[in-house]
């Protein structure tokens, strides 16, 4: 089914009626098929949209897509096939936008439902350091999206690096708290001695060297959120401590007879298994309740390796020493591949980070990443990214391949970063509309052709 054949019919808009955020139809090129009363009233002052592209009437509302660096689900869902969510700035706000790929009778993508919904700019800020795509990521984010703004406290389980810190902030940022201090405690790095004076703090004299009196992380935390970070560590003789706390909402400073109350939203995180702990009694089962009211498990990233394109390319753009790095694709394809990342994301940033120090030209290499990445058998799939990765438009300058595979590869490089339609890109290639979609045809079924045999 070609573009033109996809028409406009009236129970289309009709059907984008039944969302009340803004909702629009659309073509591969862009342009509007049928967009309902939210996203016209939203965007288009009222005015029908039908024909127009998606990026133009944007921009005329102040979200210019492109300009702003936002990045183009639309581009994402047409090289992956898959629904893509991103959040999106514009002068007005933020907003989710979720778009779906809708599926013809031949299971070919005729157009491109996007749902866009507006957002706290807190939450916005949240979701946009917190990346990812993959089913079990998505439920992570659904999940704190449903606690934050409750008064449960949340227990992050996961492994060492799979953003267990940056979950604890989106609660934070998501709750009536928000407003007030984030405080994290890691509980690991805080020796016996010292854990009750750092958590309730210390009256002037209270022990040798108290030269002054002391707030301790609690109250630091009151009308905020206290994030006790590896929870599972504390030992057992001061997790009474923690658990009167919990219980009374009151403590006292070191050497104070005066009990305090402090107030303020519990989460922890731990990559112990804290269950398996209170079947030991390692843990004390009262307290493990109390903290435990909406547990989250945060995958370990060889669990979502599909997100891994898009967190390095969020990456790449954070990192400083990265100074507009692109991964080529055989580099991504060492990254998606079976390594098995013990360290998580955290690993996949400092492996990217250290790769952008190696690095002399544009290009991060294989030969830029670790050699653990790189004894661990390449990905198959990092070509079905959902994130159309920049790759050179030609191949290696060393090699002599068919003039039939070049033409192929430079024909999927230049479908990928065409900002136009395709008839701009056919004129841009020197052929006509028809011989492009010929060619573009030969290379779908050559594609399903490997995907099938
Ligand atoms: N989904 C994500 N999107 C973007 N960055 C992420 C994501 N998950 C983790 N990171 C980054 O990875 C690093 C480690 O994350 P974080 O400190 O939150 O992990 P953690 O589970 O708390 O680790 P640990 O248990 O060792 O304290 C941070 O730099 C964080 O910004």
């Amino acid at each position: 089914m070609t573009n033109s054949s996809r028409q406009w019919r009236p129970e289309m808009t009709s059907l984008l009626d039944c969302f009340g955020t803004p909702a629009v139809l659309l073509r591969a090129d862009q342009t509007v098929l049928a967009a309902n009363r939210a996203y016209r009233r939203t965007y288009g002052d009222g005015k029908p949209l039908q024909g127009r592209r998606c990026s133009e009437v944007m921009a005329e509302a102040g979200h210019d897509c492109r300009q702003k660096g936002n990045h183009c689900p639309l581009d994402a869902c047409r090289h992956s096939g898959t629904e893509q969510h991103v959040v999106h700035d514009g002068v007005s706000g933020s907003a989710q936008v979720d778009l779906y790929p809708i599926r013809d009778d031949n299971a070919e993508v005729a157009y491109f439902l996007e749902l866009l919904l507006p957002m706290r700019a807190e939450a916005a800020q949240a979701a946009r350091v917190m990346v990812g795509n993959a089913p079990a990521w998505r439920n992570v984010v659904a999940l704190i999206r449903r606690v934050a703004p409750s008064d449960a406290a949340v227990l992050l389980l996961g492994e060492s690096g799979t953003g267990k810190e940056l979950a604890a902030a989106a609660v934070h940022q998501g709750s009536h708290c928000r407003n007030g201090p984030f405080v994290p405690v890691d509980c690991s790095g805080l020796p016996e001695t010292l854990f009750e004076s750092e958590l309730f703090g210390h009256e002037k004299g209270a022990f040798t060297g108290a030269h002054s009196r002391k707030i301790g992380l609690v109250e630091a935390a009151n009308g905020g959120t206290l994030f006790l970070d590896e929870v599972g560590d504390i030992p057992l003789s001061l997790q009474v401590k923690l658990l009167r706390l919990l219980e009374t909402g009151q403590f006292r400073r070191v050497g104070g007879v005066e009990p305090i109350r402090a107030q303020f939203r519990l989460v922890s995180a731990t990559h112990r298994p804290l269950e398996r702990m209170v079947a030991e009694e390692r843990f004390r089962q009262d307290l493990y309740y109390r903290l435990n009211t909406f547990p989250i498990a945060l995958p370990p990233l060889r669990e979502r390796r599909e997100d891994i394109p898009l967190l390095a390319e969020a990456m790449l753009k954070r990192l400083p020493a990265a100074r507009g790095l692109r991964l080529h694709e055989d580099s991504l394809a060492l990254l998606q591949g079976e390594y098995a990342y013990p360290g998580n994301v955290r690993e996949l940033r400092n492996i990217l980070e250290r790769a952008a120090l190696l690095a002399d030209g544009v290009w991060i290499l294989p030969e830029h990443l670790s050699d653990g990445l790189r004894r661990a058998p390449a990905g198959e799939n990092a070509s079905a990214a959902a994130v159309p990765v920049a790759r050179p438009p030609v191949p290696g300058v060393d090699a002599i391949i068919p003039l039939a595979d070049l033409e192929a590869q430079y024909l999927r490089w230049a479908r990928g970063n065409h900002e136009g339609d395709r008839r701009s890109l056919a004129q841009c290639l020197g052929v006509s509309e028809r011989t492009l979609y010929r060619k573009l045809d030969a290379l779908r079924s050559h594609a399903q052709h490997i995907v099938e045999s």
